[in-house]
């Protein structure tokens, strides 16, 4: 089994699929637990943590408590998920997780792979490009939290990290997997500790996961897992086939909606609901500034709806209107009742009998799950790129579609909620 600590949720679901795409059978949990539940057969287990601007100590912490569960549910490798835009500081929290995570492994030698393709992530020479353009030049440049001004990967890294870290280029990645790996022999002969390996399409991380696949720890971005999803597929059966409708029996009943990404694809995909006849209601925090009686108010409101049509409840506003909720009721404070509102009403659409959850945004996701007390689940079908189903192993026989603010075309909230979505890929 291959185990995954990932640096948050939306990366978690995002490297499961990647591994979930070449046949293996993937489970998820949510945050640090007692144990690390590896279920029956699983190929791939991944830790989803919030760890990536925590302070360092704590995401040294969290990252080995996941990585000493995974180990004794008998991990054979730990992969570090990492952002493909390389998101962190100058103090961390990439270089000394890996130090910490490697130290755990074992190892003394680690591939270091941004790259992600199938996001338009790619590096050349050691560069990191955002869609052809340099990170440096990318909105990644006015992250509130990690501002990346610099696109060169080896030297972030530097900053982050006392050990020695050395380039492979594109031009080494296309010798083969064979003379890849006698490479990364030499340079861990040498004194290197991390060789951050370039990468621009898929064929180039299926090479570096050939050379990889019996590293005891190694790192990257969903790229990575891809090319060592495909090299594990090839070399094994894998231990369990992946997700059948079988398996996802009883998560095909009625779908909800529910938005709190205020991101302007949301507000789109909002709209293309609404245009499509769908039913919906807004939660309105400046005239009820109360979580529960949000809830209860929007609970009462789908228990009127007739049925066949499939509702949408969402507190999305556009950027003037969100300014003047936030400067009304405090910016932490409205987007507090609003999430927590999300979580009670998710809590009682499931009661209802809701049986698919589609939600939008990252930090709403993330009170949802809490409150329908998710700890995991097996990853299913994928509804965009990067945006699995997730069948949760908890009580009830649901299926939660977790979609990043900005993630997905106009239509994407609308064929979520059609029937039968979650039993199969959207096209
Ligand atoms: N009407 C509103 N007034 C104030 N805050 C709101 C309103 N609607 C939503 N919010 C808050 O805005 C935040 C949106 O964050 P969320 O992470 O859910 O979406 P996102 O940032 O677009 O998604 P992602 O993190 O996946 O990119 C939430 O905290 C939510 O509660
Ligand atoms: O790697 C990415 O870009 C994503 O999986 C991510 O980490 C989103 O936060």
């Amino acid at each position: 089994m291959i185990g995954v600590i990932a640096d948050d949720f939306t990366g978690g679901t995002d490297v499961a699929v990647a591994f979930r795409r070449a046949g293996l059978r993937v489970l998820i949990q949510f945050g640090t637990q007692d144990a690390v539940q590896a279920g029956d057969g699983a190929d791939v287990v991944v830790v989803a943590l919030k760890t990536r601007t925590l302070p360092v100590d704590q995401a040294v912490a969290q990252s080995l408590q996941a990585a000493r569960g995974l180990l004794a549910a008998g991990a054979r490798q730990l992969f570090f998920k990492f952002c493909s835009t390389f998101d962190s500081t100058p103090a961390g929290n990439i270089g000394p997780v890996c130090d910490a995570l490697a130290d755990l492994a074992g190892s003394d030698f680690a591939v270091v792979v941004p790259s992600s393709p199938a996001h338009g992530r790619t590096q050349y020479n050691g560069h990191l490009f955002v869609n052809n353009q340099l990170l440096s030049d990318s909105p990644m440049r006015h992250h509130p939290l990690t501002p990346m001004t610099d696109s060169r990967v080896p030297v972030l890294l530097r900053t982050q990290t006392a050990r020695t870290v050395s380039l492979v280029t594109l031009q080494e990645v296309h010798t083969g997997p064979d003379s890849l790996e006698e490479n990364f022999t030499g340079l861990c002969a040498a004194g290197t500790a991390y060789a951050v390996v370039d990468a621009v399409d898929a064929g180039d991380l299926a090479i570096i996961g050939r050379a990889i696949l019996d590293h005891p720890f190694v790192s990257g971005a969903a790229g990575l897992a891809a090319g060592l999803a495909t090299a594990v597929a090839e070399r094994e059966t894998p231990a369990s086939s992946p997700a059948t409708p079988a398996d996802e029996a009883g998560n095909d009943g009625p779908a909800i909606a529910l938005a709190g990404s205020c991101s302007a694809r949301t507000l789109q995909q909002i709209s293309a609901m609404q245009a499509g006849g769908h039913p919906s209601y807004q939660l309105d925090a400046v005239a009820v500034p109360d979580s529960r009686l949000l809830a209860e108010a929007a609970l009462a409101w789908y228990e009127r709806q007739p049925a066949g049509l499939t509702p949408l409840i969402y507190s999305s506003l556009p950027p003037e209107k969100l300014r003047e909720s936030q400067s009304l009721l405090g910016v932490a404070e409205s987007a507090q009742i609003l999430e927590t509102a999300m979580g009670l009403i998710a809590r009682g659409l499931v009661r209802r009998g809701v049986r698919r959850v589609v939600v939008a945004g990252g930090e709403t996701s993330g009170s949802v799950v809490t409150a329908l007390e998710v700890s995991g689940g097996l990853i299913g079908p994928e509804a965009a790129p990067g945006v699995p189903w997730i069948f949760p192993s908890g009580k009830d026989p649901i299926a939660l579609l977790l979609k990043s603010g900005n993630f997905g075309d106009i239509d994407f909230l609308t064929r979520a909620v059609s029937p039968g979505t979650a039993l199969a890929p959207i096209a």
